[in-house]
């Protein structure tokens, strides 16, 4: 990787405003961000001219290989859509589908300015695969659901999984458990994920909350909301990532804050599936980390983090009649330094700063909606467009350069995806 320098650009600090200067890169950190020691001799130098630099987006909830299905199964509600569409055509799936899937996801996600996602699927490995060639980083979880035959296993492949990749490929990867929802997962198999999540000291990755439905349901079968029942086997000590989380009350939010929950916010999934859209503000005000996923790309139907990071900022405002219920700037710290608290990957990942891991999305503002530039922050949340993502920069090695994928041979992913998606949905 070596060094490298963004000459003479404009980036978007963690104090939320915009600079101007150098950007100096070692191997996989940013060394300086401001002015460069005259001695310092880069190995590469790219022109800021016309350029902003932010912190990669952070997309804290998806099912990459779930692009197979994009425009599958349009306009229904998500009990309908797993049960009749989803369910069935992944119970086709087979390993090879399961790698191209994922790169087909990586790709776009790269194309759009996302340099980490939080992935919960099955066949890991396969998952793992296309992370590990693609150069992008990932938290990953094999889903589990209890009323399957294959619960046992699921339960093994975790812990083999975790074993065996977390903290592996540079850092790259980490690993959490998903058990996969309360109305897939009964509060005795939810224990032996809690065991399971103390044996290895691993965290959990979950969907929660997501209808009204679930909800009802979960009140009538167990007499507790999905985040109470949650709290009650003891699954919220174990640091959680709730992907949804709609449907909540105010004891829910409560319990919430009370065990550090961290929450996946997907406004476009929510909205599609005619979930809802879930209380942010309200659960911003208690103190709760919230940070932007897209879901899977048969829900939203794409994998933007720009266009999660717009919808957040305007549905609340919609939603509370308030316009300050999310500012821009605000939609933009969920997208990153928010992702990467939400996703445990430590204050040094979702920041442009020095001393911050090297993950930074560089856009090109030569461009009609660039101007007049009052605002960058109001320009990148409200104007920008995944269109506009010029180059792509991972742990320090450039994953897109000049719109172009350095390690992923377009053409062929999506040849490999059209014919696959075919077979899967015929
Ligand atoms: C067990 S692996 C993950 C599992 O989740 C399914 N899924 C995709 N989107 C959603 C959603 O919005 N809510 C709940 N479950 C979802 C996916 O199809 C896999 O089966
Ligand atoms: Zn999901």
């Amino acid at each position: 990787m070596g060094k490298t320098v963004l000459k003479n650009i404009e980036w978007l600090g963690s104090d939320n405003r915009v600079h101007q200067g150098d950007i100096g890169i070692d191997n996989d950190v940013i060394v300086a961000a401001g002015t460069l020691d005259s001695n310092w001799q880069p190995d590469r130098i790219i022109d800021g001219t016309n350029k902003l630099a932010v912190p990669g987006f952070i997309n804290t909830h998806t099912h990459a290989a779930m692009t197979l299905f994009r425009s599958y199964a349009d306009d229904m509600q998500l009990m309908d859509w797993l049960q009749n569409k989803i369910w069935p055509a992944e119970a086709k799936l087979e390993q090879d589908d399961i790698y191209w899937g994922t790169l087909l996801a990586i790709a776009e996600m790269i194309k759009t300015g996302t340099t980490t996602f939080a992935d919960m699927y099955f066949s890991m490995q396969e998952i793992a695969r296309a992370v590990e060639e693609s150069g992008i980083r990932a938290v990953l979880a094999r889903g589990m659901a209890g009323v399957t035959p294959n619960a046992e296993q699921a339960l093994l492949e975790s812990e083999t999984f975790f074993k065996e990749y977390h903290n592996s490929c540079d850092g790259r990867i980490t690993v959490m458990l998903a058990p996969h929802a309360p109305y897939t997962c009964p509060p005795p198999y939810l224990k032996k994920v809690v065991q399971l999540a103390e044996k290895l000291g691993a965290e959990i990755h979950t969907h929660l909350s997501e209808t009204a439905g679930e909800v009802e349901d979960c009140l009538k079968e167990y007499g507790a909301s999905p985040i109470a029942l949650m709290e009650e086997v003891g699954l919220l000590a174990h640091g959680v990532l709730a992907a949804h989380c709609v449907h909540v009350s105010l004891q829910d939010i409560e319990i919430m804050r009370e065990r550090n929950v961290r929450v996946a916010h997907n406004p476009g999934s929510n909205l599609k599936l005619a979930s809802g859209i879930a209380p942010v503000p309200q659960m911003l005000a208690a103190g709760i980390c919230v940070g932007l996923g897209t879901d899977g790309a048969a829900s939203n139907n794409n994998l933007d983090m720009l266009e999660e990071t717009r919808l957040a900022a305007l549905v609340h405002k919609a939603n509370t009649g308030d316009p300050l219920a999310v500012p821009a700037a605000f939609a933009l710290q969920m997208a990153t330094a928010n992702g990467a608290f939400a996703l445990g990957l430590g204050d040094r990942t979702g920041k442009l700063d020095t001393g911050c891991k090297a993950d930074i999305t560089i856009f090109d503002i030569q461009a009609p909606h660039w101007y007049p530039r009052h605002d960058r922050l109001s320009l990148l949340t409200y104007a920008a467009s995944a269109g506009d993502v010029h180059t792509v920069i991972v742990n320090g090695r450039i994953l897109m350069e000049n719109r172009r994928l350095t390690t992923l041979d377009e053409e062929r992913i999506y040849a490999e995806c059209q014919a696959r998606g075919m077979r899967l949905c015929r």
